[in-house]
Order: C-alpha cells, then sequence, then structure tokens
C-alpha cells in the first residue's frame, strides 16, 4: 500500500509498505479522506510540536474515516463494507484516568500521527474496533473525518458546560474555532461572537452562523461584547486561537461567575493572567485537551443535520499531491484541506 511519509521537515516520501493485518480486535480500513489539521501542517514545518519530535519517518494524518475491508476475529460490532470514521487516540485503558473516563488524559495515548505513532496518510490502517464508528449511510466519509476537529468543538463546549441560551464569545475562526461554534449552536447557545484577524475568516463565521463577528486587529472586542450582553460579559469564552493577546483578553470579556476554556495552543508557554481579576470574579479557567466519548455524539449532530460541516472543506487532493496540498493548507484563508484516496 502507499502511504506519504514525513521524513524531515518538508519532506515527504510516498512509499510502498505492507498492508497491516488486522489484530484480532481491530478492523482494516482503506482510508477514504484524511483532514489535514494545523498539527500535521507544523510538524511538516518544523519537525516538532514541542516534546514531540519527529526522529523517526512519520505518516501524518489523524483526522481521517474510510471503508472496512476486513475484521479481527473478535470483532463483531464491524462488517467490511461498513462505512466508518476513526478516533485517532487509543489510550492504554488500564490508567487511572481511562478508569475515570477522562481517557483523552491518558499518558499512554496512542495518537496518529504522533510521533512515534503512524497516521493515515495511507492506503490502508488498522485500527481497534472499539474507537473505529460506523457512518449512517447520509454522512459521507469527508465528514466522518470531520468528526476528529468536531469533537475537539463538542469538548470544549462540555468544559465550558455550555448551556441553552447562553451567550458564547469564541475566539479564533480556524477550523477547530468554526466547529466550537457549530457545537455551541447544537448545545443551545442562542448568541455566538466570533473573533478573528483575518476577514475572510470573520465573513466564513458570518456565514456559519455568528451573531456577530469582531476582527480584533482592527476594533477593541471589550466595547462589542459590552454592547451586547448589557455590560455583563458573556457566559462562556472559548479560545481557539492559541494568540497570546486573544487569551490575555479572555478575561476582560466574561462575566463574574462565568467560564474560560482553553483550548488554543499557545506558541509562548506562558502568558500573563490577571490572577485578581480570576479570584475576585470567581472565574472558573479551564483547558480543553482533545476529546473523550464525543464521537457518537459527533456522527448524530451530523446525521441529524444539528451541524453541517458543508463549505468547510476549501480543496481536495490525492496523496502524490500531499506537498502541493500542505503548501495550499497555510495560505490565511484557507480553512480545511483534505487528502483523498481513489
Ligand atoms: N486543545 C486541543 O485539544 C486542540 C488544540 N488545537 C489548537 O487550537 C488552535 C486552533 O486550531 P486551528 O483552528 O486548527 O488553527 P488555525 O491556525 O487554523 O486557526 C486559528 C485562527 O485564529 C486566528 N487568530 C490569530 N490571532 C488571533 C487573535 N488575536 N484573535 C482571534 N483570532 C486570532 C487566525 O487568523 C486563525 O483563523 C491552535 O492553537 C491549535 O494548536 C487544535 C486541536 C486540538
Ligand atoms: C493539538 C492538535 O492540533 C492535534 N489535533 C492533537 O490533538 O494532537
Amino acid at each position: 500500500m502507499r502511504a506519504a511519509v514525513l521524513t524531515e521537515p518538508h519532506e515527504f516520501r510516498l512509499e510502498d509498505r505492507p498492508r497491516p493485518d488486522p489484530a484480532v480486535d481491530e478492523v482494516l480500513v482503506a482510508i477514504g479522506d484524511v483532514g489535514i489539521c494545523g498539527s500535521d501542517v507544523h510538524y511538516y514545518e518544523h519537525g516538532r510540536i514541542g516534546d514531540y519530535v519527529v526522529e523517526e519517518p512519520l505518516v501524518l494524518g489523524h483526522e481521517a474515516a474510510g471503508e472496512v475491508v476486513a475484521v479481527g476475529d473478535d470483532v463483531t460490532s464491524l462488517e467490511a463494507g461498513d462505512r466508518v470514521a476513526l478516533e485517532p487516540g487509543v489510550p492504554c485503558r488500564r490508567c487511572a484516568h481511562c478508569k475515570r473516563g477522562e481517557y483523552n488524559l491518558c499518558p499512554d495515548v496512542t495518537f496518529m500521527a504522533t510521533p512515534p505513532h503512524d497516521g493515515a496518510f495511507a492506503e490502508f490502517v488498522a485500527w481497534p474496533a472499539d474507537f473505529t464508528y460506523r457512518l449512517p449511510d447520509h454522512v459521507s466519509t469527508t465528514e466522518g473525518a470531520l468528526c476528529e476537529p468536531l469533537s475537539v468543538g463538542i469538548h470544549a463546549c462540555r468544559r465550558g458546560e455550555v448551556e441553552t441560551g447562553d451567550t458564547v464569545l469564541v475566539a479564533g475562526a480556524g477550523p477547530i474555532g468554526l466547529l466550537v461554534l457549530a457545537a455551541a449552536r447544537a448545545a443551545g447557545a442562542t448568541d455566538v461572537l466570533v473573533t478573528d484577524v483575518v476577514d475572510e475568516k470573520l465573513a466564513f463565521a458570518d456565514e456559519r452562523g455568528a451573531d456577530r463577528t469582531v476582527n480584533v486587529a482592527e476594533a477593541d472586542l471589550e466595547p462589542v461584547v459590552t454592547e451586547c450582553t448589557d455590560g455583563e460579559g458573556v457566559d462562556v469564552v472559548i479560545e481557539a486561537s492559541g494568540a497570546e493577546p486573544s487569551i490575555r483578553s479572555t478575561l476582560d470579556v466574561v462575566r463574574r461567575g462565568g467560564v474560560v476554556v482553553l483550548v488554543g495552543l499557545a506558541s509562548e508557554a506562558t502568558v500573563p493572567f490577571d490572577v485578581l481579576d480570576v479570584v475576585d470574579n470567581e472565574l472558573d479557567v479551564r483547558g480543553s485537551f482533545r476529546y473523550e466519548n464525543t464521537y457518537p455524539a459527533a456522527i448524530d449532530l451530523l446525521a441529524d443535520g444539528a451541524v453541517d460541516v458543508g463549505g468547510l472543506v476549501d480543496f481536495e487532493m490525492g496523496l502524490d499531491d500531499v506537498d502541493d496540498a500542505f503548501q495550499r493548507a497555510q495560505e490565511p484563508a484557507v480553512v480545511k484541506g483534505m487528502i483523498t484516496f481513489e
């Protein structure tokens, strides 16, 4: 089978590799679509993300969906021909975090396309059946692949305890911010404000149902939030840009007693935070890391039409064009690129 392997920064090699055999509890999936995530682009550009360093050739891609072509002897939940989405992180199932159900925090997780674990820019992937989810007939494998970033959005909203009637501010209108917007709407948020520094991204957020968009490179956010919330501040801020000024501004726009959820990964490890603000206003500041138990909800939201990911994908390219695809994925106005397999 063919696989696109990152051998060093800016260098993909198309390799012929043996097709994997599924273990007894795994399914073999012929990959149909794989999204290009910002983290894939970061590994391509820099060969590392923090402590995760590409030391051996690595297959990237973790937003994947396709069709089951074989099942291991013990698998009863899926069969050949099923179209499926693959949850890319498989935890150890034994540690205290796994036992508590917070398996996204498992320190021994095998996460696709995170060194040293290969990802899904490959024709076939063998994957545990219980982290592989059947897609209804009317949900495409492109949508199945987008269950991954949608899961990040669902988990962030769960962390923020977004409820019916809430006013939510989503900072950053990249794929994660846009899917936080979608998940917040599905959770019942009635007013969603979205910020970015790129007008095209904000126009897109507007089309996708944002009540108000603010280009924070051109306008002050605080007066807009004051106007929209009668001076109270928003119930929940979900920071999905990772930009330091945006992270800092979260405390200025959340209401007293509100929740700030940090999803974006800041390039600087430390960002000054006004502790008095947090204490005095009794703010909940929470991290949100990947997701747990979100795939069934993501698939249901797509199947019911409660979340529409149509239009999120700017381009689709084959494995042969993986270099070009990664160049295009870095254009500022591009939201999502997809590698597709015939
Ligand atoms: N916590 C988690 O589990 C995960 C975190 N991430 C992180 O979430 C963030 C968002 O991911 P993507 O949407 O893929 O990234 P992206 O880079 O495509 O989107 C970020 C957006 O933020 C905008 N932005 C830049 N400066 C801003 C500012 N000052 N205020 C508001 N917006 C600003 C950019 O123009 C861009 O549209 C990244 O930091 C990524 O590393 C991504 C996936 C999972
Ligand atoms: C942080 C990322 O962007 C990536 N999706 C991951 O979960 O590692």
